[in-house]
């Protein structure tokens, strides 16, 4: 039975706010889930599960599931807010309208808006009134929800400007299974979590062409190389792409069957059309929107980004994905870390 004191909340009832929900739950915690979907809410409560995103899975009782997001926030500190990048302001819209005494939001998402390029974070500040918010949490990392749900050992990092709200959204989660570091870097967490999915799409629809590890490689490291220019440039500490929410988010949503961007780019580069391949999803694709954003953020802080430049154009304009890897390789020689050394420079690191 759920205690008012030990409940959090999980707005989402996509994989990856249902697998949360478990780690929360086998934590001791009473989880209310709440979904928009009222035959998915009717399913947790009637059967444990969550078959559309979690096939397989027996669901612990203490997690419940709610339709109603003012009755699942009743009395709630924690809540985990787990919906794709694009529904973030809709879902934030409607908390605001329902909670009445401040709330500490985690949020699990990994994306940055198109055209106002906000992270995050900063759509959550901007939307909720500061008297209801207490603090905002971020958790990223390489987690597939698949394996989480699983109980496989999962490492992650949290990051916030209260770094106090940060350690106390570490006690929460961390268990044997999923391991919860803290890292200070705001900007850091939220661009490496949200750009892998851009060099996931692109690792997929070069392994959709046939070619081999070499090709995967070096779009992992060079992807990298322009997430950390960027990153940095706008403010992040270069040193948080080389931990779990930078290279390690990176290497799993690469390498990993589970990763929906790096299904994608695959059947991208197998031929089919981004209609096609996104219909044929179900779950969100986030590096297609995050592509877009990217490219004008590359624009806006004069960095260079040609792996994202040409995913654009592969996934926007209509270029073939073999004439994109053309442009990659025919690119004149450069400096391996040059670009990253001069941006150190500049912000005098
Ligand atoms: N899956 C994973 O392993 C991980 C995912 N993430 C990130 O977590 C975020 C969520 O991803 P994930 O759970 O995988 O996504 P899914 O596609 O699995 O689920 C998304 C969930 O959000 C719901 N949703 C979509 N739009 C709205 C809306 N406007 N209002 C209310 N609910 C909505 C969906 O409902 P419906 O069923 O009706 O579509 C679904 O329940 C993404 O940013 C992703 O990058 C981060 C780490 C791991
Ligand atoms: O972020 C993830 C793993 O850390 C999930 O990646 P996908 O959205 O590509 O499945």
């Amino acid at each position: 039975m759920e205690e008012k004191q030990k409940a959090a909340a999980v707005v989402g009832a996509g994989s990856w706010g249902t697998a949360l929900a478990m780690v929360l739950a086998d934590n001791g915690l009473g989880v209310r889930l709440w979904s928009h979907n009222e035959e998915q809410v009717k399913e947790i409560n009637q059967f444990h599960t969550n078959k559309k995103y979690l096939p397989g899975i027996d669901l612990p009782e203490l997690i419940v599931g709610y339709a109603s997001l003012s009755d699942a926030l009743a009395n709630i500190k924690h809540v985990i807010l787990a919906v794709p990048t694009k529904a973030i302001r809709e879902v934030i819209r409607k908390i605001q309208a329902v909670v009445t005494s401040p709330i500490m939001i985690t949020h699990v998402s990994k994306g940055i808006e198109p055209d106002t390029l906000m992270r995050i974070s900063e759509i959550i500040k901007e939307e909720m009134p500061e008297e209801l918010l207490d603090a905002v949490v971020v958790l990223s990392g390489p987690s597939h929800a698949e394996e989480v749900s699983l109980r496989h050992p999962t490492t992650v990092a949290v990051t916030s400007e209260n770094m106090e709200a940060a350690e106390e959204i570490q006690d929460l989660f961390i268990n044997h299974n999923f391991r919860v570091y803290t890292n200070s870097d705001v900007i850091g967490v939220e661009i490496g979590g949200a750009l892998k999915n851009i060099i996931a799409l692109a690792v997929g629809i070069t392994d959709g062409l046939g070619y081999g590890d070499n090709a995967k490689a070096a779009l992992m490291t060079r992807g990298l190389a322009e997430i950390a220019r960027l990153g940095t440039k706008m403010g992040a500490n270069p040193l948080t792409f080389s931990g779990l929410a930078g290279i390690g988010d990176l290497i799993v949503t690469c390498t990993s069957v589970h990763s929906r961007n790096w299904r994608a780019g695959n059947l991208l580069g197998k031929g089919k059309t981004l209609e096609e391949v996104l219909d044929s999803m179900g779950m969100v694709v986030e590096g297609v929107r995050t592509t877009k954003a990217a490219y004008q953020l590359a624009e806006k802080y004069e960095v260079k980004m040609p792996i994202t430049r040409v995913l654009y154009d592969v996934l926007f304009n209509g270029k073939n994905a073999k004439d994109g890897v053309e442009v990659l390789m025919g690119r004149s020689k450069t400096h391996e870390m040059e670009d990253l050394v001069n941006i150190l420079d500049e912000r005098n690191i």
